[in-house]
């Protein structure tokens, strides 16, 4: 039997990212459920090391240390799972950038590792975690289905985003008004799926 979800009732979240880009849509996509936010950042909570194997256990382990410091804590874990590569940069997608966080590289990555190659179809993929400090989590994951291009274009967004063009448009996401992608991204998904559960 399902259990019935928890609610996120209190006045603070602390989202457990410390990717910029990401904290921005996040802030974005909740701003109407929640009162204040503050970021693992901003509290000085240090970045635990992404050990899980898939999306979910990742958001989990990262949502959940952040709760530990005391309030309900929200962490994303996503990534671009290219069908190509067998899957990857997936899981890995933030580490393909390395210790620089060079996207330009882990793009050209990406394309290399599709030279040849026909299918170009890939899926961004976002698990959303809310944990509470006595150890409690609810999750969810949402996704969004496109074509990888080659050059990147655009710099509205972060990340893969110059790349990915999401299916029925013609531009990338890099190049999409931010209330736009957030309308219909693999994030979008994810909290329309969490704001059901646990914001209303
Ligand atoms: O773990 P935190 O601190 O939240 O920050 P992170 O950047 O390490 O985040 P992840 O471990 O979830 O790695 C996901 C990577 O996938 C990429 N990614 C996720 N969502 C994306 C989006 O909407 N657009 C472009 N790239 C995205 C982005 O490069 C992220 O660095
Ligand atoms: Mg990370």
């Amino acid at each position: 039997m399902a259990s019935i979800p928890r609610r996120f009732t209190g006045d603070t979240l602390v989202i457990a990212s410390h990717n910029k880009g990401k904290v921005r849509e996040i802030a974005d996509l909740l701003g109407p459920y929640v009162r204040t936010f503050t970021t693992a950042g901003e509290l000085g909570l240090p970045e635990p090391e992404e050990t899980g194997t898939t999306f979910i256990a990742n958001a989990e382990l990262k949502a959940r240390a952040a709760a530990a410091a005391g309030h309900v804590a929200m962490a994303d874990d996503s990534g671009l799972v290219v069908p190509a590569l067998g899957g990857d940069p997936g899981i890995y997608s933030a580490r393909w950038a390395g210790p620089e966080k060079d996207f330009a590289m882990a793009m050209r990555k990406v394309e290399e590792g599709l030279a040849g190659k026909t299918d170009r179809s890939a899926c961004f993929v976002c698990a959303l975690t809310l944990a509470w400090p006595d150890g409690h989590v609810e999750s969810v994951e949402g996704r969004c289905s496109g074509t990888l291009v080659w050059p990147p274009r655009g710099d509205k967004g972060f990340g893969y985003d110059p790349m990915f063009v999401p299916d029925g448009f013609d531009i990338t996401f890099g190049e999409m008004e931010p209330a736009r992608k957030h309308e219909m991204s693999h994030r979008a998904d994810a909290f329309r799926q969490l704001v059901d559960r646990c914001f209303r």
